[in-house]
């Protein structure tokens, strides 16, 4: 018989808790001093620091948003039709949270920081958990898109306890061959260039499955500089925004995350909570169809889709009807 051997404990350098003094401050704190995390790879890590906004005042329920790939905490900057007074996430009537991700580069614990150690999406949940204990959150109504949707349904497995309810807005519940396809590409490109020319490609990639064919017909036709078709200089501009605020080791980090992540359909019906799904009709990335027929297995699942032509984008930028029909069902 072979004895189990324990993984050594990786301490994260700590670093001072800190609460900045702007309107929407971004708060840190490190969890897991005392206790350590053991993650899905079998790493122990303790001193875990968890980057955060929160929205209105503290309760014991709260609303919790999870982001998308490259999201961070901040929701008001890049979901204003959903925050706000008489908004699905109305900071006047509910307490609402959004963390970075574990193995993130937006101020929770980085890929860079955990070296070669993989993070998986139910680690994240984990984290999550932690984070809801410091905050002296009981329940939640948890709000994915996207990444943040297959991550809803991370949360929905790893701790049913804590979730009320959700709505999972342009996400299937496991990557199809099609997405790992994508992201196997994307981190292909990084690694034949590292250093950031291949996280542009990568981009590139990623920004073709985000958007639709008829979107780009509508926005990118012509050239805006001479000789340069507009869709080249807009994908060539997108993976530069990317590089500029991003980090490819995360990339190939979270997007491990997402692919490896692939719950059963007997894992599916064992989900209890009311759950809200939304398919985009346009979205190439993670079609409606498949979206629908995951959530068709969830015992408790209301299933509506957003009518937009930019694809899977479109929760970000032509969201039409889709706050008030989250509002509804998150509020109900
Ligand atoms: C607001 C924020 O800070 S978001 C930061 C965090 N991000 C998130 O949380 C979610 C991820 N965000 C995203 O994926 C994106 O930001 C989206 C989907 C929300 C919107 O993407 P955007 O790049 O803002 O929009 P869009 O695809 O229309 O591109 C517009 C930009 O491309 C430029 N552009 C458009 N067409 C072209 C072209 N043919 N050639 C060159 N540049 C072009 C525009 O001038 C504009 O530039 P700007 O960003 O400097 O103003
Ligand atoms: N465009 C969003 C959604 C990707 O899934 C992002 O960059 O995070």
């Amino acid at each position: 018989m072979t004895a189990l051997s324990h993984p050594p404990t990786i301490a994260l350098p700590l670093q001072p808790d800190d609460v900045p003094g702007e309107r929407c401050p971004q708060r840190e704190v490190t969890l897991f001093r005392d206790h350590p995390l053991l993650l899905d790879s079998g790493a122990v890590l303790t001193n875990i620091r968890v980057a955060y906004h929160t929205y209105g005042e503290a309760r014991q329920d709260a609303t919790l948003v999870l982001h998308a790939l490259t999201g961070t905490s901040a929701v008001h900057e890049w979901w204003p039709e959903f925050l706000g007074a008489g908004r699905p996430l109305d900071p006047t009537t509910d307490y609402v949270i959004c963390a970075n991700v574990l193995g993130g580069c937006a101020g929770t614990t980085s890929a860079a920081e955990l070296g070669d150690i993989p993070v998986s999406l139910r680690d994240m949940a984990r984290v999550g958990r932690a984070l809801l204990e410091h905050l002296g959150v009981r329940r939640v109504r948890v709000i994915g898109s996207s990444m943040g949707g297959l991550l809803t349904y991370a949360w929905l497995l790893e701790c049913p306890d804590l979730v009320e309810r959700a709505v999972i807005i342009g996400a299937p519940a496991r990557h199809s061959p099609w997405a790992v396809g994508l992201n196997t590409a994307a981190r292909s490109a990084i690694r034949a260039a590292p250093g950031g020319e291949g996280l542009k490609v990568a981009r590139q990639i990623a920004m073709l499955s985000y958007r639709s064919h008829q979107s780009f017909a509508a926005t990118q036709a012509g050239q805006r500089t001479p000789g340069v078709p507009a869709i080249t200089s807009y994908l060539e501009y997108q993976g530069e925004k990317l590089h500029a605020r991003f980090c490819e080791k995360t990339y190939v980090t979270l997007t491990q995350a997402m692919d490896t992540f692939q719950p059963t359909d007997a894992d599916l019906r064992s989900i209890h909570a009311p759950v809200l799904a939304v398919g985009i009709s346009s979205d190439v990335l993670y079609p409606a169809a498949e979206v629908r027929g995951h959530a068709a297995l969830l015992p408790r699942s209301t299933y509506w889709e957003l009518d937009s032509i930019h694809g899977h984008d479109a929760f970000l930028m032509d969201a039409g009807n889709l706050p008030d029909v989250v509002r509804d069902f998150l509020h109900r």
